[in-house]
């Protein structure tokens, strides 16, 4: 059993959006085909994987760096005899072969990108959906059967009002999602707060059912000033107030604010996600962490960074992560997070779920076909089929 081939191209996953931080103009992504010499219904299992929104493709990386040391390295040191499978582990030591700790930037996203497509591989020739896999190896043996989900949106657009951003959030809530989510910190605060209030009206003035997320805009003084703001709504969280990285940030605005916070899309290891548990000032009975393992190298550091919650004392389901991909809907079956973002409109065909698998009071069920599940997403495997043959 070997993989014979990878192979990389780019995605546009362009919209004309913009967060606090970035507009998505010009957003692109990487897909991947990882091809094995395993047959499974007459065919070669070809495993795929692509990265989040957020960070551009990574083609660069990938082609210098990462494909390669999975192609040299002794097929047989990439094999899981216990499973007779391929092992994500060993694979993922083999692409980190001679990189140096921290610094995580754009490497993370390749890595990551890879290891989507060996977890699925991995999952066909198991031949299991990849969540029922997770839960029977490192879960509690029974995945979920439906997750919940949230819809992301509300973001800046050229023009948008409020009677618009009105209409995107009700389109959410007919769809059959219950928690909406709508960025803020790209205007002023009076001016934000405006938006906050017309979208608590489509939500029956219930903040228990509205986040919102700033991108990582604030600093200290401003991330606290929306911080009092926004307390009287009680919101179901209030998102990235300020740098991902400045965990003293985190922690002034966790202690003055009284509802929950959520934080995490931009740390990338295991290392960075344990720095904010340590310095962040995070609760875990009330915040909510969004690693995203299409951004931060993968399962398998995803592994590592479950496992370091729970030595710090958090719940898996304390864990909703960015991204809304089909990978981490996987990870929150089998492994019992507390649910998964989801794009309803945007980042097509990449962001979303299974055809034929409705949002229904809040939450979606995963398909019962072997691996992620992206062949039960036409429009996406329609993307990726050609470049696994
Ligand atoms: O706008 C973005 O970069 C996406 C994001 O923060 C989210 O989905 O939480
Ligand atoms: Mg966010």
């Amino acid at each position: 059993m070997k993989i014979i081939d990878i192979r990389e191209t780019t995605a546009s996953i362009a919209s004309p959006i913009a967060n606090a931080y970035i507009d998505f103009s010009k957003m692109t992504c990487s897909v991947v085909a990882v091809v094995t010499d395993v047959i499974r219904d007459g065919r070669p299992v070809v495993g795929y994987g692509f990265n989040s929104n957020g960070r551009y493709a990574q083609g660069c990386l990938l082609r210098e760096r990462f494909i390669p040391r999975v192609l040299e390295a002794d097929p047989d040191s990439l094999i899981d005899p216990a499973h007779d499978n391929l092992d994500p582990h060993a694979i993922w030591r083999a692409m980190m072969t001679n990189e140096k700790p921290g610094g995580h930037g754009e490497r993370s996203v390749a890595v990551g990108v890879i290891d989507m497509a060996v977890w699925d591989a991995v999952a066909k020739i198991a031949e299991q959906p990849l969540y029922r896999l997770l839960a029977e190896r490192y879960g509690t043996g029974a995945p979920d059967d439906r997750v919940w989900v949230y819809a992301a949106g509300g973001y800046y657009h050229p023009g948008k009002g409020l009677e618009p951003l009105k209409d995107e959030l009700k389109g959410y809530l007919d769809l059959g999602y219950h928690t909406v989510k709508m960025k803020i910190g790209a205007v002023p605060l009076a001016e934000d707060m405006k938006r906050v209030e017309a979208a608590l009206s489509v939500v029956d003035h219930d903040g228990s059912r509205l986040c919102v997320d700033a991108n990582g805009r604030f600093d200290t003084e401003t991330a606290l000033a929306y911080a009092d703001a926004l307390a009287p709504y009680g919101l179901h969280w209030y998102e990235e107030a300020g740098d991902p990285l400045d965990y003293a940030l985190q922690a002034e605005v966790s202690a003055r604010y009284p509802h929950a916070m959520a934080t995490g899309e931009n740390l990338f290891s295991m290392q960075d996600a344990r720095n904010l548990i340590r310095h962040g000032g995070m609760n875990p009975d009330r915040d909510w962490l969004q690693f995203d393992c299409a951004l931060s190298y993968g399962l398998v550091e995803y592994l590592r960074t479950l496992e370091m919650l729970k030595e710090h004392g958090w719940s898996t389901r304390r864990v909703v992560p960015h991204g809304g991909h089909q990978l981490s809907l996987n990870i929150a079956a089998g492994l019992h997070l507390g649910g998964n973002e989801s794009y309803p409109h945007v980042f097509q065909p990449f962001g979303g779920f299974a055809d034929g698998t409705p949002v229904e009071d809040g939450y979606v069920g995963l398909p019962e076909v072997p691996g992620i599940g992206f062949e039960a997403k036409s429009a996406l495997y329609a993307v990726m089929k050609p470049l696994g043959e």
